[in-house]
């Protein structure tokens, strides 16, 4: 049968009417001219990406170029009106200095600790760059290295190098996170990394959150207190009462990391004020001062950390006021930073006294009744977040003064430090004598880490701090 067929389609080819063959020619010279200008189109659309992709890696290379010169920063002199201005406004003259820089085979990259927005911090370990033994040789000390996710994304590169150059100003104090050094020897290709401490035990708001079940309240009603069995208990005033022996008191601080007790809750909340207080005479406005931005060491001492310009965007804490705003941390935020955006020493304060609230209350979200939209409104009205059970009645009147209306009315860092020392000696002598003799150990620990790095760069850097 299909013999048949075939003949049958054979005999019908033959008899086709000449017509036909003029439409064979038609239908040719029509995908001819039709392939040609797919050809010429396709052909163009190379060439047009060709240009475009040379275009682009000229204007990265361009960009990149930049990102490099802005690491030595202006070589005008900072204007005169600048003079006192926080180095935030003065990013533009701040030097990346070269003596930090670390040799990349130097350091070995481990897993990732936590991620941002646009950044990825890994753990890292750093081989000393100049070792004189044997052991110094084999050596390794632990870091943590930031990194941008995207290597083609200017924008977040260039924030990066922002916030290697601030740490640069920013130097070395006990409850501030330090630099180690840098990367930057490949930053033409998109390669920036910054090295700093590694500082084990993530961030204290996770730590309080996580131990809040654990939590040994030593703030107990006063029993001198005259009342009347009709005052509820909450409403009575309430003492510490630590149980210490004379004997105990260096042990007093725990340093089980599974505790979580009214002393370590004053040591913390000392710790952050005393970072705070270094950072306001360089002058460095931090701009998002939170629980989340705190780290702790298993000693129990904590670095204040975060000075990036980028933010995460994508975190719930931080709110946009309108679709064409950034997002902003707002319960952490003083009205006029609210209302104008202008981040100062002031509001830097305010987000301070929220700290103190975060840590009292074990890790609470401030205003936790009122939405986002509605917490500029509630603050200006005059309310304010209510006294936590676990504070003592000085740190909330503490708390108090931090969110006055009038930022020009708030205390200052180092008002807030003598305010604290002063509750402590008073109060808790044993946390403070804890929170000095291991910020003296950290010090030293953090003196250490120049060795890391080729130069020892302490002198200079302090002539250098002095003349920005
Ligand atoms: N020095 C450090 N030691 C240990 N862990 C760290 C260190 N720095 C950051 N981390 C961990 O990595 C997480 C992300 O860090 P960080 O918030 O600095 O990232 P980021 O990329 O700067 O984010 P963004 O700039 O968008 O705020 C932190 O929450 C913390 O858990």
């Amino acid at each position: 049968q299909n013999i048949g067929n075939r003949v049958t389609r054979s005999d019908d080819v033959k008899k086709e009417p000449q017509g036909g063959s003029i439409f064979k020619i038609r239908t040719t010279v029509f995908f001819f001219i039709y392939g040609f200008l797919v050809l010429f189109v396709f052909i163009g659309f190379l060439v047009w990406r060709l240009r475009r992709s040379k275009f682009q890696a000229r204007n990265s290379k361009m960009h990149f170029e930049n990102i490099c010169q802005e690491l030595d920063g202006s070589e005008d002199p900072v204007p005169e009106s600048m003079k006192d201005a926080p180095i935030n406004d003065k990013i533009d003259y701040l030097p990346y200095k070269r003596n930090y820089e670390i040799a990349k085979e130097n350091l070995e990259k481990g897993p990732v600790l936590g991620h941002g927005m646009f950044g990825v911090v890994k753990k890292g370990y750093l081989k000393m760059a100049d070792p004189k033994t044997e052991e110094e040789e084999k050596m390794k000390l632990e870091v943590a290295v930031k990194s941008v996710k995207n290597t083609y994304a200017l924008d977040q590169i260039s924030m990066l190098a922002a916030e290697l150059r601030l740490m640069c100003a920013i130097g070395k104090f006990p409850n501030v996170l330090a630099l180690v050094g840098a990367v930057t020897s490949e930053l033409r290709k998109g390669h920036l990394l910054i090295v700093t401490e590694y500082i084990d035990r993530g961030d204290l708001l996770e730590y309080v959150r996580k131990h809040r079940h654990l939590f040994e309240d030593h703030l107990v009603p006063d029993k001198t207190e005259p009342g009347s069995y009709l005052t509820p208990l909450s409403a009575k005033r309430k003492t510490y009462d630590f149980k210490i022996e004379e004997g105990e008191k260096e042990n007093a601080i725990s340093q089980n990391l599974d505790s979580l007790t009214t002393s370590d809750l004053l040591s913390f909340g000392l710790q952050i004020a005393n970072g705070m207080q270094y950072l306001s005479t360089i002058p460095l406005v931090h701009r998002d001062l939170a629980l989340r931005n705190v780290l702790l060491k298993k000693n129990k001492t904590i670095r204040i950390a975060d000075f990036g310009l980028a933010r995460k965007y994508d975190d719930k804490t931080y709110y946009k006021q309108s679709s064409k705003d950034v997002p902003v941390p707002i319960r952490w935020m003083s009205p006029e930073a609210v209302h104008n955006m202008k981040f100062t020493q002031q509001s830097d304060v305010w987000s301070f006294g929220i700290c103190l609230y975060e840590l009292f209350t074990l890790g609470g979200l401030p205003y936790p009744t009122i939405e986002n939209e509605d917490i500029y409104v509630y603050i200006q009205s005059g309310r304010r977040c209510l006294q936590p059970d676990h504070c003592h009645v000085e740190l909330y009147d503490l708390m108090k003064l931090c969110w006055n209306a009038k930022p020009e009315l708030r205390p200052t860092f180092t008002h807030i430090v003598e305010y604290f020392v002063e509750h402590m000696k008073k109060s808790a002598e044993h946390v403070y004598d804890y929170v000095e003799d291991m910020l003296r150990v950290e010090a030293e620990s953090q003196r250490k880490l120049d060795d890391w790095i080729k130069v020892n760069r302490c002198e200079a850097f302090e002539v250098d701090l002095k003349s920005v």
